[in-house]
């Protein structure tokens, strides 16, 4: 979606007024439906903002690819991160200081402060602001498969002893995988530290002065081994150790799996990439937990690109604004967008509940202005919405957090591929390799 306005692309910030900037867009995957929404918001910034030209590129943020990306300086002007990165990315310099523009906002004061903290510099000014959107990590299953099994869908599973009974119910019943795992790349390992924060464990403890990776922790093998249950005993753990974020998502819509855990914000993206709509059968509850545990919470940031020029910043803050923030603060806009997506063919996504990058508050007034427009399938998210503000959240770690994803996805990798995978020891080294990551970041 770009605009045909590209006179100025040469002199971004030139004497015409004029500037271009690119930003992240849509994943690869996204349909014509969601592109042309996208496309619609921004014509309308153009009509708003006459002098920025915006064009759009397919973004799927992703550790392997991003650390190449930023250094080869092929991000587009704004783009975004996960929160685990903000802190690293601003000490390294990496990113603009858009401080003065985000503040100039007319809630540049009101973000949660412990999310703003993750794109604040030791300087004390803004470098990444909360955008897209904040998840708890919660169960995503497929109600025509429960009902297929004789399982009640409206009694999803509440602990992980029940998701290993569903599992298999639902595979001896239809033939079809009860449980998948993501695997591949960091979000493997994410995947399974979530799945050990519902447990009570930790993959990193801090003592106020050093930071300790804790990948072998009791609760981390237990969710290795229940994997390794589901996988080798009961047969109901989809046979896959090439599933990333956006595959996952790909082959729940095909109906090739009925749970597995990721962000609540996915059904967004089953939408936009994947043809899910509310007359599907999704269904979305509480990651189950025990003892301590929570469900792991973390989302997104916006940045700039540090070559930025002052124009670009001031533009790509106006977007940041439009796209992600304006809706959550301004009724307005979080009509015009709405409209946009219910005008989508097919429509996209209103009304994903996901955690406030504001206050609860805000949420929930932003929610009430967009009623009449919500289409996803509420009535069947009650099992996450009851428990969204109440429930236990565990922050994604803090040091090195995404290099201890990357020891740690290789681990599932193994416990899915190996029958005879020896847990204990996978995770001795992968915790040796993971403090290594945090010492030689320091
Ligand atoms: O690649 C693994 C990483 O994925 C997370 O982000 C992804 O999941 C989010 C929740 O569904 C989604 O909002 C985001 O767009 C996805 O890229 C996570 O935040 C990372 O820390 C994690 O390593």
């Amino acid at each position: 979606a770009c605009s045909s306005n590209d006179d100025s692309s040469d002199s971004p910030s030139g004497a015409s007024g004029k500037v271009t900037i690119k930003v992240a867009g849509l994943l690869p995957t996204a349909d014509d439906a969601a592109k042309q929404q996208l496309a619609d918001r921004v014509a309308s910034f153009e009509e708003k903002y006459p002098d920025i030209t915006i064009e759009t590129e397919d973004y799927d943020w992703k550790a392997s690819t991003f650390t190449a990306q930023l250094a080869g300086g092929t991000l587009p002007n704004v783009f975004e991160i996960p929160l685990t990165d903000g802190k690293t990315l601003i000490e390294n310099s990496q990113l603009a200081d858009i401080d003065s523009y985000v503040k100039a906002l007319p809630y540049g004061d009101q973000f949660n402060e412990k999310l703003i903290a993750n794109g604040t510099g030791e300087d004390g000014k803004i470098y990444a602001v909360p955008a897209k959107s904040i998840y708890a990590v919660a169960l995503h299953y497929n109600r025509n498969l429960f009902t297929q099994a004789g399982l009640d869908p409206d009694k999803p599973p509440t602990t992980w002893d029940q998701v290993r009974e569903d599992a298999k119910k639902i595979h001896d019943a239809t033939g079809v995988a009860g449980y998948a795992m993501m695997a591949l790349d960091n979000a493997g390992g994410w995947q399974l530290a979530a799945g050990a924060n519902s447990r009570g464990g930790v993959i990193e403890t801090f003592d106020g002065e050093n930071y300790t990776a804790t990948l072998d922790d009791k609760a981390v093998k237990e969710h290795l081994q229940w994997l390794h249950d589901l996988k080798w005993e009961d047969g109901s753990l989809l046979d896959r150790t090439d599933l990333g974020w956006g595959d996952i998502n790909t082959e729940f819509a095909a109906g090739n799996l009925a749970m597995y855990t990721s962000g609540s914000d996915v059904y967004n993206s089953l939408v936009e990439s994947n043809g899910v709509n509310s007359d599907w059968g999704y269904g979305l509850t509480a990651i189950p937990t025990s003892g301590e545990g929570g469900a792991l919470t973390g989302g997104t940031m916006a940045a700039v690109t540090k070559d930025s020029t002052d124009a670009q910043k001031d533009a790509a803050v106006k977007w940041i604004d439009w796209w992600y923030l304006s809706k959550l603060q301004d009724k307005d806009q979080a009509v015009a967008d709405a409209q946009s997506r219910v005008a989508a063919n097919p429509p996209q996504a209103v009304g994903t509940p996901v955690l406030p990058i504001f206050s609860q508050a805000n949420y929930e007034q932003s929610q009430e202005w967009i009623t009449q427009y919500i289409n996803v399938p509420l009535a069947d998210m009650k099992g996450y919405t009851d428990v969204m503000f109440t429930q236990n959240l565990v922050p994604e770690a803090s040091a090195s957090v995404q290099d201890l994803y990357a020891q740690l996805f290789p681990v599932v990798q193994a416990v899915i591929s190996d029958e005879g995978a020896d847990i204990d020891q996978l995770l001795e080294d992968a915790n040796a390799a993971g403090q290594s990551a945090i010492d030689s970041a320091k």
